[in-house]
This record gives structure tokens, sequence and C-alpha cells, in this order.
């Protein structure tokens, strides 16, 4: 796979026992586009990126990426096969390791050899303007800071795919804003598709291309974002 991944969703449902959640869900990303998924709280949006993750399996319906199916009913490929980059509210950071270590670990799973492991390692850090705290261990740094390594993290292996899960939803209003700007300049530069799951409306027009209403498991509208100051066609 490379950075240009597109995903598609054909008729994807899921539900906790009785409670269906997501009901026949079509949905097309263009390759290299940022999407926000938007919506009020328990409309389905976490487990709508759960199963873009792999983390859970739809109950009917396909998951695409490229040419690559990677969900259908009762089956799906595991995270860790399917070429994504995931930033989670909590950072999910491992406290014993030191940043360098942690933003390291994708590349370890990947079997990438230690030399090319450091120098790709701090490249992402300098990308999220942390080369100097490389040595650091995660609670030695403020909420913002641990986020931007989850961000490096995320994106060190150059994924085809990047899945954010409320990642701004911990940190105070000013540095919200401020780190989301910053987001929507890297994802751009990086030119991965993205996946953004917020209900904050500023967030997602700051930061997306095109936005995806859900509501009640359903996808109620897809809207354009047409300029970088957030207006919506
Ligand atoms: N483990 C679970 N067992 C049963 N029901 C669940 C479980 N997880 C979520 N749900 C229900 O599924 C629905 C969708 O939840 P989901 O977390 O996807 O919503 P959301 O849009 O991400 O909400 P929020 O913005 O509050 O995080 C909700 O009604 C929720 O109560």
């Amino acid at each position: 796979m490379n950075a240009f991944t597109a995903i598609r969703l054909q008729g994807v449902s899921y539900a906790f026992g009785a409670h269906t959640v997501l009901n026949h869900i079509d949905l097309h990303i263009q390759p290299g586009s940022i999407v926000a998924l938007l919506g009020p709280s328990g409309c389905g949006k976490s487990t709508l990126l759960r199963l873009l993750a792999g983390l859970s399996e739809p109950a009917e319906g396909e998951i695409w990426f490229g040419d690559r199916l990677v969900a259908k009913a009762g089956w799906t490929l595991p995270p860790e096969a399917r070429d994504i980059g995931m930033v989670f509210q909590d950072y999910a950071l491992w406290p014993h390791m030191s940043v360098a270590q942690n933003v390291a670990f994708p590349l370890k799973m990947r079997n990438v050899p230690r030399a090319e492991r450091e120098q790709r390692v701090l490249q992402a850090l300098e990308r999220v303007g942390l080369a100097d705290f490389a040595g650091r261990k995660p609670a030695g740094l403020s909420g913002g800071q641990q986020q931007r390594v989850a961000l490096a993290r995320a994106i060190v292996a150059e994924p085809g795919v990047l899945l954010f899960d409320e990642p701004l939803s911990n940190l105070d209003t000013a540095l919200r804003e401020s780190l989301c700007l910053e987001m929507a300049r890297l994802l751009r530069q990086l030119g991965t598709t993205a996946v953004y799951v917020t209900h904050d409306h500023r967030e997602a027009q700051l930061l997306a291309d095109r936005i995806v209403h859900l509501a009640s498991g359903t996808v109620e509208s897809v809207r354009t974002v047409t300029s970088s100051s957030g207006e919506i066609a």
C-alpha cells in the first residue's frame, strides 16, 4: 500500500446485541483526503473508526482500503496487518519507554534496521517539533507534548491510513486550536488519507477536506470544506 489509499465502505452495519449502532453505511473516502466524522455523542463515530482500525468486525457489508478487502461480515484483517497509524484521546503512550522508543515501536514491529529506525524517529520528532525530547519519559511531558509524541508514532512508518479518535479533547481550548492547525498542516504535507472523529464542528472545519455527519448510525450528510477559513459548501 502507498500513502494514497482510498477507503470504501459498502453497506456496513454493526450492532451491540439488539442495538443497531451503524446501519448500512456507504462511504467513499478519496486517497489523500482528510475526512472528519462528526455527530452527537452515541451516534456511532468511534464504532465506525474501530471498524476502520480492525478492532471490531462488521455484522454486514465490506470495507476496502484501495483494492484490498480489509473487513466483511464476521471477518476482519487485524490492525497490525492494515498499514494504519492511530491517535487516541488518551495518547496511549508506554510510560516505561522514552519518547524515542515510543515513536520507534511501529518501525520495530516492521523489522526496520536500527540505523534507519533512529533516522526516521528523529525525522518524525522534528515534524512534530519534539526533536529535543527524544530521551524523556512521557510522564515528563505536557498533555500537548504527549499528543505530539502519539502523532509522531502514528506517522513514523508512513502508513497508508491515519485514524484519529478525538485526539484533542483532553487539551485546553487554546492548545486544541493551535495543535489542530499544526496537525492539519502536517497531514497535508504527508498526503496521507486520514479519518478524524470529533464532536467539535470548529475542529472538523479547521482540519478536514470533507465532513461526514453521522446521526443515529447513518450518514446524514457529506459536505466539502471549500476554504481554509472553514466555509462549507
Ligand atoms: N461496548 C459496548 N456495549 C454496548 N453498547 C455500546 C458499547 N460501546 C458503545 N455502545 C453504544 O453504541 C453507540 C455508539 O457508540 P460510539 O462510541 O460509537 O458513539 P460515538 O458517536 O463515538 O459517541 P461519543 O462521541 O460519546 O464518543 C452508543 O449508543 C453506545 O452507548
